[in-house]
């Protein structure tokens, strides 16, 4: 495909996301009905998408219109692309801008909190929870996140992976800020056909998750239940991590653990799942990886940026609020409860931890708030300790 054909592609996928079809989906279903389209071909309408998700307020702005092709003469623009190279309506390539679309790039450019690309309802809370990082992190939510992976420690050393990968014509550098963390500097594409990653000894992670399970106090904790499972990126880290630890899983929804066993299996390690209605008992450690925002991952999900709604949020602070609430009842006397988001929004983190470190039973020994400032995610952690009898 022609770098323009590439453009129409994305034009005709982002069309379908802005009616309310997630991004993915779009676009496999676009790979499966034009066969044509080359691995390369699908990962440039790819990073198409993507980007205009991300900065869609502002492309909207300087494509002169909020549909597909406004968002794509936007980005063309941003770029500093030819708009009559790429518009040109030659082979498969977009028609030529109309008279019409040619006037509307007139208009103002975007400015200020505009080129920000956060939704503007949120903007006063993120200013207000971000503080000073509010214009750097704000900066680096409308850039491609890095590939981050976490080596299986239980399998192989950092180094070891490295080596793989290389074979595989994928280099990766170790990151300082956690002990299994090797960060993509070539070749990521190449990563799931991997040797490394297919064996289980490297895992796609985030730095941030990384940086949490490494900073549970494990004295003294045996058995462990990661209450929210879903498809298990924490247990399975943190099993890696400590090999010793018994863990169990858990989700409300348990088609969303199905994929476990296996998982589990090609990393070489085991994880027990629990069905919703068999949870009993008192762990040393239980782990709540909440339902959120997904405010400190919006780079790789950028449709949900724009999904989310005031009244999302107030509906998940509630459902936080809850599982919480069941969750502390898991843990026994001196027993850690962890509690975990990818949220940005101090609603969904401090303002969370807050209401548990009120209650005389638990003691709140360590937190922290990640942004894109650590070089990861936006994540938040808390630890509480419950007092002992
Ligand atoms: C952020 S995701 C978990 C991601 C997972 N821990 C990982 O690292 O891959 C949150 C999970 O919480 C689950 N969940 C939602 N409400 C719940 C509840 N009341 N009890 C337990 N799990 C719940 C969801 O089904 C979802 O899988």
């Amino acid at each position: 495909m022609t770098p323009a054909a590439r453009v129409a592609a994305a034009i005709e996928i982002l069309d379908l996301v802005l009616s309310g079809d997630p991004a993915e989906r779009c676009l496999t279903t676009w790979a499966r009905n034009n066969r044509f389209a080359g691995s390369k071909d699908r990962a440039a309408i790819r990073d198409h998408v993507f980007d205009a998700l991300r900065c869609r307020e502002s492309f909207a702005r300087l494509g002169g219109s909020a549909g597909g092709r406004g968002l794509m003469i936007g980005a063309c623009r941003a770029e500093g692309r030819d708009l009559a190279e790429v518009f040109s309506g030659i082979g498969h390539a977009p028609t030529p801008l109309s008279p019409e679309e040619e006037q509307a790039l007139l208009g103002p450019v975007p400015e200020g909190v505009e080129l920000l690309d956060w939704p503007e309802w949120l903007v006063p809370r993120l200013k207000d929870d971000l503080g000073a990082d509010f214009g750097p992190v704000s900066l680096a939510q409308r850039e491609r996140a890095p590939v981050f992976l976490r080596v299986n420690l239980a399998k192989c050393t950092r180094e070891d992976a490295q080596a793989q990968l290389r074979c595989d014509d994928i280099d990766a550098e170790p990151h300082p800020a956690a002990l299994s963390a090797l960060k993509v500097t070539r070749g990521a594409r190449k990563l799931r056909n991997a040797r490394a990653y297919q064996e289980g000894s490297v895992e796609l992670q985030d730095l941030a998750s990384q940086i949490a399970i490494e900073a549970l106090p494990l004295e003294g904790v045996s058995r462990v239940l990661d209450y929210c499972a879903g498809g298990g990126g924490k247990a399975l880290a943190l099993a890696a991590h400590a090999p010793h630890l018994k863990i169990d899983a858990h989700d409300i929804d348990a088609g969303r653990m199905k994929d476990l066993p296996v998982r589990a299996g090609r990393a070489g390690t085991r994880i027990n799942v629990l069905l919703p209605e068999t949870v009993a008992g008192e762990w040393d450690m239980v782990l709540i990886d909440a339902p959120c925002s997904g405010s400190g991952t919006w780079r790789r999900t950028p449709d949900a940026k724009w999904a989310l709604t005031p009244a999302r949020l107030d509906e998940l602070v509630r459902l936080q609020d809850r599982i919480l609430r069941e969750a502390q009842a898991y843990v026994g006397p001196g027993g850690y409860l962890v509690y975990m988001t990818c949220s940005l929004l101090k609603c969904e983190n401090d303002q969370q931890a807050q209401k548990v470190s009120v209650n005389p039973e638990w003691e709140w020994i360590d937190h922290r708030q990640l942004t894109t400032q650590d070089g990861s995610d936006g994540f938040f952690y808390s630890i509480f300790k419950r007092v002992a009898e």
